[in-house]
């Protein structure tokens, strides 16, 4: 179980995240909304280690991560999609997702290992560029890929590692109408898997609406409202919160 106690982050004067209390199951699928500027990104920031917290702590399993760095969380099963600058630009597609899935196998370098492994090494990053719609571009280099192609990389990436817990914000955002459904279908594949717990930032409500088993919405930094996804769609804050965005994205 995945467990944030009276998270806390200011920014000078300014409560980002404020005091959120939440607890994530495995074989749960937990859409995180609010406005803009509510405090979601920050959030999954605080989670992942890329902010330190002001107040209040994150805990895997019954360990506390709070005052671990971004990469010993990764290594504890916290799974954020990546960062495409933080890779090897200029390696081809294949071997920027063998590389993860070796990160993930082996504990530091060990040339032995790394040899007699090479094979399902490379089964398994070819078994994952496929379900991302990748494995036609396997050798092309991440720097030369189309937006939509480095976005379905980063969830590939983040498949190679195998986390426990899978966090996707806005997995989809400027992939175009074609690109999305493919995200998504993973996005449905992993929730076959009842042993992760996945964490949903999304604006787009047609979505959460398939995808969540639950809810949680964020306001001005505060947990306001949690539960069933129908409740709390229909619930006056969640009404108002979308009230505040635009016309289109107004729950209805
Ligand atoms: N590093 C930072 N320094 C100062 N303020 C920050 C920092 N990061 C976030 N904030 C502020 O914290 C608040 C929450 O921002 P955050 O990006 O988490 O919101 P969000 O809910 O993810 O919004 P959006 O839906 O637009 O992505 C905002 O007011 C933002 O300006």
């Amino acid at each position: 179980m995945l467990q944030t106690q009276d998270l806390t982050i200011r920014f000078g004067g300014h409560v980002a995240v404020n005091a959120v209390t939440c607890a994530f199951e495995p074989g749960t699928l937990t859409a995180i909304v609010g406005p803009n500027g509510a405090g979601k990104t920050t959030y999954f920031n605080l989670i992942s280690g890329q902010l330190k917290v002001s107040a209040g702590s994150v805990q895997l399993d019954g360990r506390d991560l709070s005052n671990l760095p971004p990469s010993a969380r990764t290594k504890a099963g916290l799974g954020r999609a990546f960062q495409l600058t933080n890779l090897f630009p200029n390696l081809s597609v294949l071997e920027n997702v063998r590389l993860a899935v070796q990160a993930r196998l082996h504990d530091g370098l060990n040339l032995w290992s790394i040899w007699s492994d090479q094979r399902e090494l490379t089964r398994r990053a070819h078994e994952i560029l496929e379900s991302v719609a990748l494995a036609d571009k396997q050798h092309m280099t991440v720097a030369s890929l189309p937006h939509g192609d480095q976005r379905k990389l980063e969830v590939a990436l983040l498949m190679a590692l195998d986390p426990k817990v899978y966090m996707f914000d806005e997995p989809t955002a400027g992939m175009s109408h074609d690109e999305a459904p493919v995200i998504l279908n993973l996005i449905r594949q992993l929730k076959q898997d009842k042993t992760k717990i996945i964490l949903l930032v999304e604006h787009k409500m047609d979505v959460v609406r398939e995808l969540a088993d639950r809810i949680i919405v964020l306001t001005n930094g505060s947990l306001v409202a949690d539960g069933e996804p129908a409740e709390v769609i229909a619930s006056p804050v969640v009404q108002e919160a979308y009230l505040g965005v635009t016309n289109e994205e107004a729950v209805s």
